[in-house]
């Protein structure tokens, strides 16, 4: 009953078993539990326990997590790639109960309307996701009442904080350009304008993750709850088949990560035996490589990984996506109190004095402009025919897909000693809908082995993403020219533009005047932007779509009810299922799967609940 830590020695056999408790697999086991209590359950979760941890609940310390000594992501290795400048990226993803949904920025971001759409899904259409996407939120802010949900686990708000001044200042410089400010940006329907930007925190300052939501207090209620329980810190190994190739249990272990090494102290694998089903939901990065463990995927890569066959799916880890994300830091003008560049630096108060003091910072996610955005006619032709076709194949007649989206964080995004005190804003922009793929996939049978993971950014023909981002720098940086806080762009962060430039970076003590021109590029700054961006594109931490939910002829491998082909009783439940990409940050995305995921189990397990 409750938490386990490493091991369940008790439990051998439950009604169904989620492997992975990250954003979605919090929802499937706590709506599950609610439909039936009488239902055994159990969450197998790699990552430790988040319970009422200061760094996970309050907002401020959200960079914190991404330190590998806080245990509370996985760091997947991609492979050297010669269009990365030679770059072997890592994507950092969530490690701990809640998954992402404990370490990531607590943006709220929902998908546009054609998202869901595209994924040609019969029961996944943006009408019949709608529900779920309702059922997940608690939304405070204003807004058109039918498109949002009152009464759901995670609130949606202001947070405890906004930094109301810089936030004006963005949005006055953006408009300056001829920006729309736009009153709900996730409405599905919004695009091509700016926004304040609410997130996934509570009013009172704390963040709303899956675990925290959802699960704990199931597990704190456990008279009522009695039948729910979760084992941390401990790895799903493989899925178990029979010789019906039904899933019949998982193999999982004690996750070495958390316990010392001596040989002697290694817990050995256990079995638990699933009566029911089994659900995967160890992320867009790690489902996959728990199916080809368990021998479903390509023929191939199981061969070469040494792995029996059980089910030919040659989907597993085919199409690997992301958004793009570039990140610019800016020198500024900002009091400290502005950003958290002093708290981030060590020299105010750090998280643990902070809650004594109420000082309502902490409940800050510093995050409070962004912008879904598309290029005007005229820079769609300036960005080449190539880019021209694309764009009018793609986006032209579809005004409510963003090419790119754009966030504003307050402060210095990366190690503070590496940059003089000071007060810095950092702009990241990402690419909503790349068309550039990767792959992720075992090499052996072993949780040690290593993946041979290509996250295949800017590999698409014609290089279109490449130019996304080209165009984006480009915005952003007029953009921050025109607010009242810069004081120039950190040279480091920022392409390398040829001596005598036009484009060069700036250091300013002075606030921008009010007739600010736009920068000319000349033909060698376009080549350092590019070089820029080879060097510096990065994961924003957004994977998805390496278990799609699409026919099995089309690289697909969970049907419309997130059953795995051509086995019996196991189901896939996080963003390894999406199809085809979506205009926004992923957890709303994550959480609705979650939903519709428990909906379609209560139905099939014949439990009281809602039906899919
Ligand atoms: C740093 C960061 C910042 C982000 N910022 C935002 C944001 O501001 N707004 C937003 O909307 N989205 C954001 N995201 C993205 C969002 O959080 C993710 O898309 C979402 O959490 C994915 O949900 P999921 O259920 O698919 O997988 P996850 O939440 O990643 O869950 C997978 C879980 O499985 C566990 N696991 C993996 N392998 C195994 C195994 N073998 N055995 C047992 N357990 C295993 C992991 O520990 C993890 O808990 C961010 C993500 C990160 C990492």
């Amino acid at each position: 009953m409750g938490i386990h830590i490493k091991s369940a020695d008790d439990i051998n056999e439950v009604d169904v078993i989620i492997a992975g408790g990250g954003t979605a697999g919090c929802v499937v086991a706590a709506r599950l539990a609610e439909a039936d209590p009488k239902l055994s359950i159990l969450v197998i979760e790699g990552g430790r326990d988040n319970y009422n941890d200061p760094l996970v609940v309050n907002p401020a310390s959200f960079l914190s997590l991404l330190q590998p000594s806080n245990k509370a992501a996985i760091f997947y290795q991609g492979n050297k790639a010669p269009q990365l400048a030679g770059r072997a990226p890592i994507v950092p993803l969530g490690g701990i109960l809640g998954g992402g949904s404990s370490i990531n920025f607590m943006i709220y971001a929902r998908a546009q309307r054609p998202d869901f759409d595209s994924w040609k899904t019969p029961g996944w259409s943006t009408d019949e996701v709608l529900p779920y996407l309702k059922k997940l939120e608690t939304y405070h802010g204003a807004s058109d009442k039918a498109v949002h949900g009152y009464e759901g686990p995670v609130h949606v708000t202001n947070g405890g904080y906004r930094g109301k001044e810089s936030e004006a200042d963005f949005m006055t410089a953006a408009k300056s350009l001829g920006m729309r400010e736009i009153q709900d940006l996730q409405d599905l329907d919004s695009n091509n304008g700016i926004s304040s930007w609410l997130r996934t925190v509570s009013e009172e300052g704390k963040r709303q993750d899956s675990a925290h939501m959802y699960l704990h207090p199931k597990l704190k209620d456990s008279n009522k709850y009695p039948n729910l329980h979760v084992v941390v810190e401990a790895q799903v190994v493989r899925v178990l088949f029979n010789d019906d190739k039904k899933a019949v249990g998982v193999e999982y272990r004690a996750n070495p990560a958390f316990q010392a090494t001596v040989a002697l102290t290694a817990a050995p694998a256990r079995t638990v035996r699933a009566r029911k089903m089994v659900v995967l939901s160890c992320g867009a990065c790690g489902t996959p490589s728990v199916l080809e463990r368990s021998g479903v995927g390509a023929a191939a890569v199981l061969e070469r990984a040494g792995v029996p066959l059980v089910m030919e799916v040659p989907g597993v880890g085919h199409d690997y996506q992301d958004h793009h994300l570039l990140l610019y830091p800016y020198r500024t003008g900002c009091r400290p109190d502005e950003t958290i560049d002093a708290m981030l630096g060590g020299r105010a108060d750090d998280f643990e004095t902070m809650p004594e003091k109420k000082d309502k910072t902490l409940g800050w996610n510093t995050i409070d402009f962004g912008s879904k955005i598309r290029p005007s006619e005229f820079e769609t032709a300036a960005l080449g025919p190539d880019f021209q076709k694309a764009w009018d194949r793609d986006f032209k007649n579809a005004p409510s897909r963003p090419l790119m989206l754009m966030a504003t964080i307050m402060c210095f995004l990366g190690d503070p000693s590496t940059v003089p005190v000071g007060q810095y804003v950092t702009v990241g922009t990402y690419t909503a809908y790349p068309y550039s793929r990767g792959h992720l996939h075992i090499t052996g049978p072993k949780l040690e082995d290593p993946i041979d993971f290509d996250v295949g950014f800017f590999t698409d023909a014609h290089d279109i993403d490449l130019k996304k981002q080209m165009w984006a720098y480009k915005k952003q940086r007029e953009i921050m020219r025109r607010t009242k806080m810069y004081r120039g762009e950190l040279a480091a962060g920022h392409p390398k533009f040829p001596a005598g430039s036009k484009a060069a970076c700036v250091e300013t003590e002075e606030a921008p005047a009010t007739d600010v021109k736009n920068i000319e590029y000349a033909a060698e700054d376009d080549t350092a932007i590019e070089q820029h961006l080879r060097e510096n594109v990065n994961t924003t931490w957004h994977s998805l779509g390496t278990c799609k939910m699409a026919p099995w002829e089309s690289n697909g491998v969970v049907d419309q009810y997130l059953s795995v082909y051509g086995v019996e009783g196991l189901k896939l439940a996080d963003l390894s299922i999406v199809p085809e990409n979506v205009g926004a940050n992923t957890n709303n995305t994550a959480l609705m799967i979650g939903e519709k995921a428990a909906a379609i189990l209560i139905r099939e397990l014949g439990l009281v609940g809602t039906a899919a």
